[in-house]
């Protein structure tokens, strides 16, 4: 027999291609779209899986190899060359194998009927997500346009640290969740204890949908038995997976009792579960004079979908399965269908507008009020919005609201060797048309949209438009990065009306950078297309930064991670083909004022590109209080930026700044000609920026620096001769004399990352792994057991969401969990849990004492040791540290 969802098993890639016309594309309901990702830890089986479900699908032809690099989702050079996933690729392909639209689709409102959801096609937009520590942040990216993930378990390591990470980051979202829990033919796999540190570790009930099959009872893996469907699922050695043995129970009671009984424990537990948490299982349970084994196995599904949509059940359905052996992919498809949520269904996305947070269902609706933004809310943002008016009205804002016609998130930029860059979006509300005009609220620009395309992995198929709801990819932008939220709207003003102006989807807080490398080019020739080069890659990761040092001329690159600027470099020289070389990879150390430096003034006087440019500026630098309020905006103060760790305040006491006309049209008589008040305080706070990329004393990057720029129209402005250019050269030295006098008056220290670290170890390895960290390293422990939510620069938007799932503990003795054959010794002899109990060390750790560090931990703990890390904050070093980091520094020269 044929498991069911195999049956319509024809389609080749080229019928899918055809499908895809763009008519077609448009029409797919969205009911029949899921937009998921995969979770998991580094070398679960995310690109293996992945490759299964392409290849069942009928997407691809042959099974990819990830050992062979020939995947299909893993396409950039490095990722094969490395065996992991770094960039997310969507990939779009049908479930069960079909025309979606051809087939009927069930009336309304009968799709919880007896009519299960994977009996007939669904459009899966697959978006493989990074698993390593270093890409945090492009987790974080991918996973906001999650309406639902898979959360891959190696069946043999169980509940790694970094699933723990990438887990709740997904809980950060709500994203609803089911788990597979793989490579069960591997010696020493342990399902039942994989389940058990589901709930003690994921804190989650997990639902048992499935358990491993192992030829009798204690043979290779060979199969799964369903609890839901109440039947056992054979694949055969060896062969593609393709075609699966169906068993039903009595045939299993036949064929393998024990796991027959097995499973009807199973199914107890899993009825007992659900009726926990769901009213209505309960009814039926009742219904079928309480036999667990009489509940149908739809009644089953419709009340999982309900759990797995309400998070407050917190229950995550569990299935089994060895993909590379290709067994259990095609039923985890089926549960991708029927129990994850469709765009509609999937939690509201939080979106941030005029100052006010919120879901965007409820902004769209009228539920989410936004105010404009009031004097006092006018700190700005990256210099590009500034003091507002006075508060409009409310129905200002509303008309505004009214003028959105879709709104989309930019959540990946690719350079196509063939197509050129790539921006791939996520539709959220509307339909993103092609060539409509896209207002960037990240970068306030516009942009038109000429091109749009669906992605099949390597491959495309244009469409006119995306709906709300879809994924696709956006041709043609110049401008756009990942990350950055479009939206289009009615009217055909440059911009759109405030607040729409400041609409972002789902904000995350991009972590600082702590390590760097100097980019050389090769000849100055190459130089021009080097900095192309990175300006594309910064398009594709902002998390990386670039930094031009002034007085050297060096160009530094920095990012989160060792292995995040390797693949920076490897992009860079392999793949964009820059003729540059990169240096060593440093720790990013910071520089930080102990004091505040005397007023300093300077007037530039210079010819700029033929044009002469005069201006002046005063500055004062000082250690920034970080619990001190930040300068009120008054009338003298036109700016007041946090930037990098550091604060530029703007004033120009006497400015006489016309307030009546609004928003971006605020003028002032005493300014140059031609020059408006953005361009004016862009060019000082420009000024500062480039001057604090460089300390005085350790010409590290300044940290926790306040600078104030005060400019005094009747001495430091001098009409015509005043260009931005001239301001910002002005700003710079004065910014750069002011760094210098606080040196020689109170002086500077060296500030140096600090990690927060959290390390996973047995109960055998705790007391040298902390000995280790606390004396060696020179860490403080925080807790032991107990998991303290990563710090705001894990790049989650906020701990608020862990801090809701820090709920009752689970009693992980009510949960249900099937015997591993493997586990305990036969003499029956139980090992004390306590001695191969898993820990949790939380501590703070100085970055540079971490390099290295996996090694040094799986020697400690043979091998089965793992940790995750993520900037907690800069900290002032001793003089001691520091003398004995700059020697150690020097010595590398
Ligand atoms: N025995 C066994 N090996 C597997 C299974 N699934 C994956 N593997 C192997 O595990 C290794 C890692 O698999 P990948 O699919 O690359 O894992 P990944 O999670 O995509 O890894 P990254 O992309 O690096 O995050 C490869 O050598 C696979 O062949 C399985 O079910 N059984």
């Amino acid at each position: 027999m044929i498991c069911s969802s195999l049956k319509g098993f024809q389609s080749t890639y080229k019928h899918l291609q055809r499908f895809s016309t763009s008519a077609a594309c448009q029409s797919e309901a969205l009911d029949r779209t899921r937009n998921i990702g995969i979770i998991a830890h580094i070398d679960a089986g995310k690109t293996t899986t992945t490759e299964r479900m392409l290849f069942y699908s009928g997407f691809t032809r042959r099974i990819g190899d990830v050992d062979e690099g020939s995947t299909v989702t893993d396409f950039l050079p490095a990722e094969r060359a490395r065996g992991i996933t770094i960039q997310s690729a969507a990939i779009t392909f049908h479930w069960p194998p079909g025309e979606v639209d051809g087939k009927p689709i069930p009336p309304a409102g009968q799709q919880d009927g007896p009519i299960r959801r994977s009996s007939y096609p669904h459009t899966i937009n697959l978006i493989d997500t990074p698993g390593h520590a270093d890409f945090t942040f492009e987790v974080m990216r991918s996973l906001r346009i999650l309406d639902g993930a898979v959360c891959i378990l190696d069946g043999v390591a169980g509940v790694e640290a970094q699933t723990e990470k990438v887990w709740n980051q997904a809980s950060t979202y709500k994203i609803p969740r089911v788990i597979f829990v793989n490579k069960l033919d591997r010696d020493g796999a342990a399902f039942g204890r994989t389940v058990r540190e589901v709930s003690s570790r994921l804190g989650v009930y997990p639902a048992v949908c499935q358990i491993p099959w192992f030829a009798g009872g204690d043979g290779g893996f060979i199969g799964v038995a369903d609890a839901v469907h109440l039947q056992g699922l054979r694949w055969k050695e060896g062969e593609d997976g393709r075609t699966v043995k169906m068993l039903d129970l009595q045939q299993l009671d036949a064929e393998e009792p024990a796991l027959a009984q097995e499973l009807r424990k199973a199914r107890i537990a899993l009825v007992e579960l659900l009726s926990e948490h769901d009213e209505e299982i309960v009814e039926k349970f009742f219904e079928c004079e309480e036999d667990h084994l009489a509940v149908s196995s739809a009644d089953l599904i419709q009340s999982l979908r309900r759990c797995v949509l309400d998070q407050s059940s917190r229950i995550i359905p569990l299935f089994a399965g060895a993909s590379f052996r290709n067994m259990g992919v095609q039923p985890l498809l089926d549960s991708i269908v029927d129990l994850l949520p469709s765009p509609p269904e999937a939690p509201d996305p939080e979106v941030s507008i005029g100052g006010v947070k919120g879901g965007l269902r409820g902004l769209l609706s009228g539920d989410l009020i936004v105010q404009q933004q009031s004097e006092k809310a006018a700190v700005s943002h990256k210099g590009k919005q500034h003091k507002k008016k006075p508060a409009s009205s409310q129905s200002s804002s509303n008309d505004a609201i009214s003028k959105l016609q879709s709104c989309a998130l930019a959540f990946k930029v690719v350079n196509d060797a063939k197509r050129g860059v790539l921006v791939y979006v996520r539709v959220y509300s509307g339909s993103l048309d092609r060539n409509s005009l896209l207002y960037n609220t990240n970068l306030s620009l516009s942009e038109r949209a000429p091109r749009l395309l669906k992605m099949y992995a390597n491959d495309a198929v244009e469409v006119d438009s995306i709906p709300a709801g879809h994924i696709g990819v956006v041709v043609g932008l110049k401008q756009t990065r990942t990350g950055d939220t479009l939206v289009s709207y009615a009217g055909n003003k440059a911009t759109p009306p405030e607040p729409l102006t400041s609409l972002q989807l789902r904000p995350i807080a991009v972590p600082p950078p702590v390590f760097f490398t100097s980019v050389e080019p090769h000849s100055l020739s190459e130089e021009k297309r080097m900095h192309e080069c990175l300006a594309l890659l910064l398009r594709e990761d902002p998390s990386l930064h670039v930094n031009v040092d002034e007085e050297s001329g060096q160009t530094l690159l920095s990012g989160m991670g060792e292995l995040h600027l390797e693949i920076a470099r490897d992009r860079l020289i392999n793949d964009l083909k820059a003729k540059a070389t990169m240096g060593r990879i440093e720790i990013g150390y910071r520089e930080s004022p102990l004091g505040v430096s005397n007023p300093t003034t300077k007037i530039f006087d210079k010819e700029i590109a033929g044009r002469k440019g005069k201006a002046g500026c005063t500055a004062v630098a000082e250690q920034l209080d970080e619990n001190a309020e930040a300068p009120q905006m008054d009338q003298d103060t036109l700016l007041v930026e946090s930037y990098d760790g550091n604060q530029i305040v703007v004033r120009a006491p006497g400015l006489q700044v016309d307030r009546s006309s609004r928003g971006e049209e605020e003028s002032s008589p005493l300014l140059p000609p031609g020059m408006d008040l953005v361009q004016f305080r862009t060019a000082l706070q420009n000024g500062a920026v480039a001057a604090l990329a460089r300390g005085p004393q350790f010409t590290f990057p300044m940290h926790n620096t306040r600078i104030t720029l005060t400019v005094d129209p009747a001495t430091d402005l001098f009409g015509n001769e005043t260009s931005t250019s001239a301001l910002t050269s002005a700003a710079r030295q004065a910014t750069m004399a002011a760094l210098r006098d606080v040196q020689a008056g109170s002086g500077t220290t060296m500030m140096e990352p600090v990690m927060n670290v959290i390390i996973s170890v047995d109960e055998a390895s705790l007391g040298s792994v902390v000995h280790d960290i606390s004396s060696s390293r020179g860490g403080h422990i925080i807790s032991l057991d107990e998991e303290i939510p990563l710090a705001g620069t894990d790049a989650s938007p906020t701990s608020q969401a862990l801090e809701e799932e820090a709920l009752s503990p689970i009693d992980t003795s009510r949960v249900y969990a099937p015997p591993d054959p493997f586990e305990t010794p036969s003499v029956g002899v139980e090992i004390p849990a306590s001695v191969t109990r898993p820990r949790t060390i939380t501590a703070k750790v100085p970055l540079k004492e971490m390099v290295g560090y996996l090694k040094h931990l799986r020697s400690l703990t043979a091998g089965r040791g793992t940790f995750v890390m993520s900037v907690d904050r800069f900290e002032n070093m001793s003089s001691q540290r520091q003398k004995a980091v700059l020697a150690e520094l020097r010595g590398a020269f």
